[in-house]
């Protein structure tokens, strides 16, 4: 280096000259040094500048495609999964611009009492009004005024602060309707709205119109009136002009229940009132306004809004909703499949000429195989008798049991440990305006005031179409610990009641409807099991008419004593699944040897009991077990027992494990119109005999016919309804007294045969799952068209 700065510029020319010409050999041999960590540092650099392309583009392009680019190392599955789930996001964004946040929904009761202590914190009612005419704003003062009356008597430790009126008209909808007001921590609000609905341009178009607004604001949360502690809805309108809901009848209040189901996250604290301004528009907001102050009652003790069935309250359309209950439709439609079994008292004595069949029953129990019968009789809080079998008595259905727990899962409530309880799709369908079971067209029993259940889960048979799931409890004795007949009544009840109550927040339930359902009129004793396999049943029936709650009680015929030994019931029924002892073997699969004998002896009983009460045979029709060449068998059944009526009901499908191991299956349901030509021919050939029976009535919906006796028609009308206030009287006289001396009105128009049976007042929804449901006009010409 010294020589480069020491020599002359031409000696300097010629060292750089030879440099140069020396350079690409040094090169090379640099290279060959140091080729391996250049080419690393390049290629590392050149991967970060390509990611960081990547990545940017990315953010730019649509999120579908490259989610599918960036992550080239993912399994096709997950990559196909990627994409599922946005073009989900991106089919739900089209919908409707809302901001969607993922969680799991909570429990009504656990929303309302995550936001308020009812310790510290008090309830703010505020009655909204919105009144053209005027009506519903004197409405909605004289609510807010007995509301603070109802407020001052009350004797709770928490009562709600004194309610304020408000006319939405004037109020800043902002201030109330986007989120729930906050001036105080202290305080949290619990709204009711009065509204009258009208088909014109008004300021309620302005507030639905905000409501909506509202929830489709996607700068706004999906519930942002979820810090409300509950709210309810009851609207006013005229049923002259606009005579139904489907006309328009009380819409816009219909709007508003809806908007605020939404936008509250489902906190509809009572169902909605709806009120005919020209008829009964007063009585039902006071019903509403009692449902109400209950709901505020709960809150106030932070008990919450109460759980609801699964999604209730549901900001869904009530058609969706219908879907939950999919698996109770088998269970309504099928309520035929009870079963019963005995217990062992002594034969009673109460009817003289029921003597001999006492004798005959005797005979029978002597032959039957099954354990030894024991008086399990005494109540569980007797005193433990000394014999040593007494040591093993069991519960029927303990808690810790699979029964139990795979009955719970059904939605029985068990009682005790031997009875329960459940609310049946008609009960809930009533509730909501849709319809009631065939008890309804036949005997004037409204579904949503009758009440199913079972003093006995135990049967002593196994009928192939049976809907217990293989899981109830069989036995041809009562061997198990049993409970009080007052406990029983007390559990069913308010079980039932709690369950009725869980539908408060459904769409759809009609407040009216849901008052009048907290008071029990019927009691269905053919929920699953026998009940007159309880040795008590007598004592129950008892309590349940004290209470003048009617009783329907069904019974497998296969315990004659018990049949014998039971008070008159409102209305009494027997199975009849065949007509002869092998049909009869095959489908009921009976435990009783002697299960023929059985059969035949209480249709005996029947027949010498028909004039102290209503009896009926229910025939449960299955393809290719009980239908074909067995219509004269029944005829000699009926011509046997002679029956008050015939109920005869096509089989519903259960699909249970049990079921089709038994070698059902859709095949072996019958078509309305098969269950149709049955019951013709069996009229026929009744009436050939000279029986004096006809066909009365039908209920299409769920596939059944009525046959009844000439005793039950008046002046050439079929009189198959029920007065259940006379039956009641009688059974209060304590005087003698048969089924002709509570025989109803005539029966409606709408449920004779060939109208179909469906009442013209209520909405019919046809439809099945996973596809949309739709309403019919409730006509009966369309009734008989839709079921052909
Ligand atoms: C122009 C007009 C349109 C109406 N539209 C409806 C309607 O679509 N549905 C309904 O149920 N009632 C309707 N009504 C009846 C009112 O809702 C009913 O009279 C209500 O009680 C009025 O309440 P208000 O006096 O508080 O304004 C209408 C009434 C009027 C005068
Ligand atoms: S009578 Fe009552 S319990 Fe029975 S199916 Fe009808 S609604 Fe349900």
């Amino acid at each position: 280096m010294s020589s480069i700065l020491t020599d002359t510029p031409d000696g300097l020319f010629h060292t750089i000259l030879k440099a140069l010409k020396a350079l690409p050999r040094e090169l090379l041999v640099s290279w060959h040094l140091y080729r391996i960590p250049v080419l690393a540092i390049v290629s590392v650099f050149c991967g970060l500048i390509i990611l960081f392309t990547s990545r940017y583009r990315w953010y730019d392009e649509p999120r579908g495609a490259s989610n599918l680019k960036e992550r080239p190392e993912q399994s096709i599955a997950s990559v196909i999964q990627n994409k599922i789930s946005l073009e989900q996001k991106i089919v739900a964004q089209k919908i409707g611009p809302r901001k969607i946040v993922g969680q799991k929904p909570q429990s009504r009761a656990k929303l309302s009492l995550d936001t308020f202590d009812h310790t510290t914190q008090k309830v703010q009612p505020l009655v909204f009004f919105s009144s053209l005419s005027g009506t519903t704003e004197v409405a909605a003062k004289k609510l807010t005024e007995e509301l603070d009356s109802w407020i001052k008597h009350s004797e709770s430790d928490y009562t709600p602060l004194e309610p304020r009126v408000l006319d939405i008209s004037y109020v800043e909808l902002d201030d109330y309707f986007i989120t729930a007001p906050k001036d105080d921590p202290a305080v949290k609000y619990f709204y009711l709205i009065l509204i009258p609905s009208y088909d014109i341009d008004t300021i309620l178009s302005n507030f639905t119109e905000h409501l909506r607004e509202t929830h489709h604001d996607f700068r706004i949360d999906t519930a942002p009136l979820s810090g409300l502690l509950g709210y309810a809805v009851f609207g006013f309108g005229d049923k002259e002009d606009w005579p139904s809901e489907e006309e328009g009848f009380c819409y816009q209040a219909k709007e508003v229940d809806k908007w605020l189901a939404k936008l509250t996250g489902r906190k509809r604290a009572y169902p909605l009132g709806l009120g005919d301004i020209k008829s009964d528009a007063i009585a039902r907001l006071e019903e509403w306004r009692m449902g109400v102050q209950d709901a505020l009652g709960e809150i106030c003790a932070g008990n919450g809004l109460g759980e609801g069935v699964p999604g209730s309250g549901d900001p869904v359309e009530s058609e969706d909703e219908d879907e939950i209950y999919e698996d109770d439709e088998a269970l309504a439609e099928t309520e035929v499949a009870v079963q019963p079994k005995a217990r062992k008292t002594k034969p009673s004595t109460r009817l003289d000429d029921l003597e001999d069949l006492g004798k005959l029953v005797q005979k029978t129990e002597e032959t039957d195989t099954g354990p030894i019968a024991i008086d399990f009789t005494t109540y569980k809080p007797s005193k433990p008798r000394k014999s040593a079998l007494t040591a093993t008595i069991k519960e029927m259905v303990p808690k810790t049991s699979p029964t139990y727990a795979s009955l719970t899962k059904q939605g029985y409530s068990i009682i005790g440990s031997h009875s329960g309880v459940k609310i049946c799709r008609w009960t809930k369908s009533a509730l909501r305006g849709r319809g009631s079971c065939y008890k309804y067209s036949f005997y004037g029993i409204q579904s949503h005031l009758c009440m199913e259940a079972t003093p006995s889960l135990s049967c002593s048979n196994k009928c192939v179409f049976c809907w217990r799931h293989g899981t109830n409890p069989v036995g041809t004795t009562w061997r198990w610990v049993t409970d009080p007949p007052d406990m029983i009544f007390d559990g069913i009840t308010t079980a039932h009641y709690k369950k009725i109550k869980m539908m408060k927040g459904v769409p759809g339930v009609r407040a009216e409807r849901f008052a009048e359902a907290m008071r029990i009129r019927h009691c269905a004793l053919s929920l699953v099991g026998e009940p007159i396999f309880y040795p008590h049943i007598n004592e129950l029936l008892a309590i349940l008419h004290s209470h003048r709650i009617s009783t329907f009680l069904v019974c497998n015929a296969q315990h004659p004593e018990q049949l014998a030994a039971l008070v008159p019931v409102t209305q009494l029924y027997v199975s009849i699944d065949a007509s002869n002892r092998e049909s009869l073997r095959r489908i009921d699969r009976p435990l009783h040897r002697d299960f023929w004998e059985r059969f035949l002896a209480c249709l005996d009983i029947l027949r010498a009991r028909r004039h102290e009460q209503r009896t009926v045979f229910r025939l449960t029709l299955v393809k290719g077990f009980n239908v074909d060449e067995e219509v004269a068998g029944y005829a000699d059944l009926v011509e046997r027992a002679l029956p008050g009526f015939v109920e005869i009901k096509g089989v519903t499908y259960c699909g249970t494990s049990a079921s089709s191991s038994a070698g059902l299956t859709m095949q072996n349901v019958p078509f309305y119109s098969e269950v149709t030509d049955f019951v013709t021919a069996l009229s026929a050939e009744l009436e050939r005999r000279g029986l004096g029976y006809g066909i009365a009535a039908e209920h299409a919906h769920s596939c059944c016919v009525l046959l009844a006796s000439e005793r039950f028609r008046r002046a050439g009308q079929w009189c198959t309804t029920i007065d259940y206030k006379r039956f009641f009287e009688l059974v209060e006289s304590k005087g003698k007294f048969g089924p002709e001396d509570y025989i109803g009105q005539p029966t409606p128009e709408w449920a004779l045969w060939g109208n179909g049976g469906f009442d013209p007042r209520d909405q019919r929804v046809v439809g099945r799952k996973g596809k949309r449901k739709h309403v019919i006009e409730p006509t009966p010409e369309a009734e008989v068209a839709a079921e052909g």
